[in-house]
This record gives structure tokens, C-alpha cells and sequence, in this order.
């Protein structure tokens, strides 16, 4: 622990008033009381600090304050923050068999079907090998399929885009039906369009589970098992959705089982997934494996990408001199041809521009969080089997130590110096928990911006209003507020 933490933890309890102060002492507190951080009210803990607005800014500003390492505690649960990429690559990457799990809640066992998902899945041998299995099936599709699915879905949406004649719109639906139909082809050899009733009731039920699970009401029952046992209308809606979601999964895959044999089966997914060369010993993946990993690559992979690409549009309206430049790039490297992924090593500066957006906004600010399986330790602090670890990913790309300017928009950093800001930028998390999408998510977000800024010059939907706000909307996924745009045809 440094001198400069000890002053820090030192300050904070100076700041808290007397009595509080007193009155938590008489609370016991479970984890290395050393940490430093906000003084928990009994019962309630740091439930004021946790349901803030913004969350993730808030959680960077508390960093400034109590140091890169902190902890806050909701009901008898304490979590640690990490608010630095040479933190979190400390427990994620170079510790990560001791900080692999994912926290055993009740509300997450009712929505990952029963221990299936992968992402909502404690560390284990079986989960070990569905997540190998399902991550070489995926890395199968990026070899085999992805390039072509993303190329077609980037003509039809340059389509879109086309038929809107230069009128104002919101293009954040059209972008998820982009990256959905990219997943759902994967997945069940189909894609929609955006009018399709299926579409929208999918999209809905699965973001009504992400927004529902993520709400204080709902959240709050892990903590405090005795509301459990009262009537919580949002924590049925939530157990609607879910079986709602079940049926419609269950139903397409129902579907792709019965035609398997047929020649019109083309679901890629579900043929590596099932093939002999991706089995792993001892591990035969069920129907509710597939269920859930496709439940996983249709949550995962939909509103990220999505969010990230509509995140990109409102950062160039701010900086119209970023979005020539790339296009001066594009055209000058590829002669008015449509990029490949095998270009991207001679664009980069559009390359920069991809990584300055995923450092300012991480689609997933706060990652998923992690559960220490053994005692172990970060930053010389010891952290007790079961801790609740929770990489702050927004808080350390505004890290001031490592990203100079950290909240302005500088795509020319990435182009500069040593490589040093690569190795910080983590919007993907890191070990063995790392993104199971990244791959994919890297070959869309290279194309999508390709393709799109080839084409279109995008602008300002007018000269009254004002440009798109930047502070976005924190839940799960962090997405920016919803903005008209001009998508121009270039000549
Ligand atoms: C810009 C796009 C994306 C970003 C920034 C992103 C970021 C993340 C992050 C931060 C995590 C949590 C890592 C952790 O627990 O420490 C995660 C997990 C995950 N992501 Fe992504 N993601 C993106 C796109 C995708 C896509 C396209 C897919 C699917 C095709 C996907 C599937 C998953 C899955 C299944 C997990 C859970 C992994 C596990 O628990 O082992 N993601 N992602």
C-alpha cells in the first residue's frame, strides 16, 4: 500500500460525519477492512454510491478520491472496484485463475438458465469446455463465413441509408438490425428486416431482461434475501421475459433440429458446434448449452456493437475534420474499393479512430463482474475468497496517468509513441473471461466504419440543434442518448 493510498483512505475518514462514522463501527465488515473507500450506512451499505445516475462516472470520480483500488458494499455483499488497466491486468490476465469466477446471485441463476450461460456461468471444468467449445465454434464462423455476412449486411444498410434521401434520422435501430441479423445468421441461418415483427420482439424481450435485471428493485433481492419472500412486480415482468425468451430461442433451434439432415441447413454456429473436430473430452454439449450460448452471442453481440458503431457517428458530427481525414485515408489507400479486413494494417488512422471511441465509451463500462475463487491479492491488499471484483473498464481509459487530455478526443494518440496505449486499452476485459465476441466485434467495427464512411458523409441533422450529447446513458451497455443525423451520399 503506498503513501499516497494510506493518505487517501486517511482523508476519507476524516470527511465522514462523526456519528455515521460511529454508528458503522458497531456493523462488522467482512472484507480486508484495509481498503480504503466510502464509509457503509448499516443495512444499506453503499446503496447511495450504487444507484447513481451515471455510474461508471461516478465510480472514476470516486477513484480520484480513494485511489485506483476501493471497495462499497450493498447488504452483507462488499465489492472491489479496479479503476486502472495495470490493475485490472493484474487480476484479470495475470491472476486470472484466482479471479475467473462470476458471483453466485439469485437473480442470475434465474436468468442463465440454470448455470448454462457462459457468461453468467461460475468457473468450473464443464464451463472450462463449453466456453473452449463455443469460443472454437465462433472462431470457425470469423474464418469461414463472418467477412461475407458483414459485407452483405453493410450493402443492405447502405441501402437503408440510400432510401432515406438525406433526411434526418435516428440510425441506432438500423445499426442493431445490422449487427443482429449478423449473429442471427450465425446462429439460425436468418436475417430480418427491420419491420419484422419477430425482429422486434426478440430485441425487445432481450433488452427488457438486460434493463429489468440490471434495476435497483431487482438487484436488490440478492442482497437482501428476505425481500424475496414480498411481491416485486418488476421481478415478474422479469421471470415473463425470460420464458418469453426461452420460447422464442427454443423455437428456432426447435426448428434447425428438425431440418439438419435437409439441404437448406445453414446455421454455422450450430454446425461447429455440434462437429466432431470442436468436441472437447468429456464434455458433450446438451440442448441447453446451445440454448444458452446462443442466448449469449444474441445479448452479447447485438447492442455493443450497435452502441459502439452509433457512438462513432455522434463523436464524428463533434469532429467533422476526423471524419475527412478517414475518408482521405480510405480513398487513398484503396482506390474508391470497399475495405477487407486484411486492409486494416494500411488504415491506420481509421484503426485509431475504432480505438479512441472504444476507449471514451466501453460499450460494457463495468465488464461483468468477478468473483475472487480463492483468497488472493491485488495491489498488496488481500481480497478473501468470494469477493465481488468489478473492473471499472470507463474509469481506467480515463486514467490520467496513462491517457494525457483523458477526456477529449484524440484519435492520433493510438498513432503515437511506443504501443503503450494499446496495452491499456482493454474494452474487452482481459483472461479468461475476455470477450467472447472480440474477434467478431473487431472484423465488424473495421468494416462497419469502412463501408459506412466510404459511402456517406455523415451530418449534423441541423444547424438549430444541438450536436449529439457525449455522456450517453450507463446500464449494462453504455449508449448514447438518441440523436437525428444526415447520412449524405458521397458523390
Ligand atoms: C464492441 C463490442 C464489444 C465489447 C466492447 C464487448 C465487451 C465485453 C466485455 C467487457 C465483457 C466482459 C469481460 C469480463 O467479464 O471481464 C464481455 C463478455 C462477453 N461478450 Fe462481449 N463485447 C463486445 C461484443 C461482443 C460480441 C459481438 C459478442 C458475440 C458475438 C460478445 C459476446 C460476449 C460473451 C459471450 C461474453 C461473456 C464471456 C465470459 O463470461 O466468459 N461480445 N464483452
Amino acid at each position: 500500500q503506498s503513501n499516497e493510498d494510506v493518505k487517501r483512505s486517511g482523508q476519507s475518514k476524516a470527511t465522514i460525519s462523526k456519528p455515521l462514522h460511529c454508528l458503522s463501527l458497531l456493523f462488522p465488515r467482512s472484507l480486508a477492512n484495509s481498503l480504503p473507500g466510502p464509509t457503509p450506512l448499516p443495512f444499506l451499505g453503499n446503496m447511495f454510491e450504487l444507484s447513481q445516475d451515471h455510474l461508471p462516472i461516478y465510480l472514476t470520480r470516486l477513484a480520484r478520491q480513494y485511489g485506483n483500488i476501493y471497495r462499497l458494499s450493498c447488504g452483507s455483499t462488499t465489492m472491489v472496484f479496479l479503476n486502472s488497466s495495470e490493475l485490472i491486468r493484474e487480476a484479470l490476465v495475470k491472476k486470472w485463475s484466482d479471479f475467473a469466477g462470476r458471483p453466485h446471485s439469485y437473480t442470475a441463476d434465474k436468468v442463465s438458465g440454470g448455470g448454462f450461460s457462459i457468461s453468467l456461468g461460475d468457473y468450473s471444468e464443464e464451463w472450462k469446455s463449453h466456453r473452449r467449445m463455443a469460443h472454437g465454434a465462433l472462431q470457425r464462423c470469423v474464418a469461414e463465413s463472418l467477412h461475407c455476412l458483414i459485407e452483405k449486411q453493410m450493402l443492405n444498410l447502405r441501402q437503408v441509408l440510400l432510401d432515406y434521401n438525406s433526411k434526418p434520422v435516428d440510425l441506432s435501430e438500423d445499426f442493431t438490425v445490422a449487427t443482429s441479423n449478423i449473429i442471427t445468421m450465425l446462429a439460425f441461418g436468418k436475417s430480418y428486416e427491420k419491420s419484422s415483427v419477430h425482429l422486434q420482439e426478440m430485441h425487445s424481450c432481450l433488452n427488457r431482461i438486460v434493463s429489468l435485471w440490471g434495476s435497483p428493485c431487482i438487484s436488490a433481492l440478492d442482497s437482501f434475501p428476505l425481500l424475496r419472500k414480498l411481491p416485486n412486480a418488476p421481478f415478474t415482468r422479469l421471470m415473463r421475459e425470460v420464458a418469453k425468451r426461452d420460447e422464442l430461442i427454443g423455437g428456432h433451434l426447435d426448428e434447425l433440429k428438425r431440418k439438419k439432415d435437409s439441404k437448406d441447413f445453414a446455421a454455422p454456429l450450430l454446425q461447429f458446434l455440434q462437429s466432431p473436430e470442436g468436441r472437447e473430452p468429456k464434455m458433450t454439449l446438451t440442448d441447453s448449452h446451445i440454448h444458452m450460448t446462443t442466448v449469449d452471442l444474441l445479448i452479447g453481440g447485438t447492442e455493443t456493437t450497435a452502441a459502439w458503431l452509433n457512438w462513432t457517428i455522434a463523436f464524428l458530427l463533434h469532429r467533422p475534420e476526423v471524419q475527412t481525414k478517414v475518408y482521405e485515408e480510405l480513398n487513398s489507400v484503396l482506390k474508391g474499393q470497399y475495405p477487407r479486413y486484411s486492409d486494416r494494417h494500411r488504415l491506420p488512422y481509421l484503426c485509431a479512430v475504432i480505438n479512441e471511441v472504444l476507449r471514451l465509451r466501453p460499450v460494457a463500462p463495468l465488464a461483468v463482474p468477478h468473483r475472487a475463487i480463492r483468497d488472493s491479492s491485488i495491489a498488496g491488499y488481500f481480497i478473501p475468497k468470494n469477493t465481488i471484483v468489478i473492473p471499472n473498464l470507463f474509469g481506467a481509459h480515463h486514467d490520467p496517468e496513462v491517457w494525457p487530455d483523458p477526456y477529449n478526443f484524440k484519435p492520433e494518440r493510438f498513432l503515437e509513441g511506443d504501443g503503450r496505449c494499446l496495452r491499456a486499452l482493454m474494452p474487452f476485459g482481459g483472461g479468461a473471461r475476455l470477450c467472447l465476441g472480440e474477434s467478431v466485434a473487431k472484423m465488424e467495427m473495421f468494416l462497419f466504419t469502412g463501408y459506412l464512411l466510404r459511402d456517406f458523409q455523415f451530418l449534423p441533422a441541423s444547424t438549430e440543434e444541438p450536436l449529439p450529447d457525449l455522456r450517453g446513458v450507463a446500464s449494462v451497455v453504455l449508449k448514447a442518448k438518441p440523436y437525428k443525423v444526415i447520412a449524405c451520399p458521397r458523390a
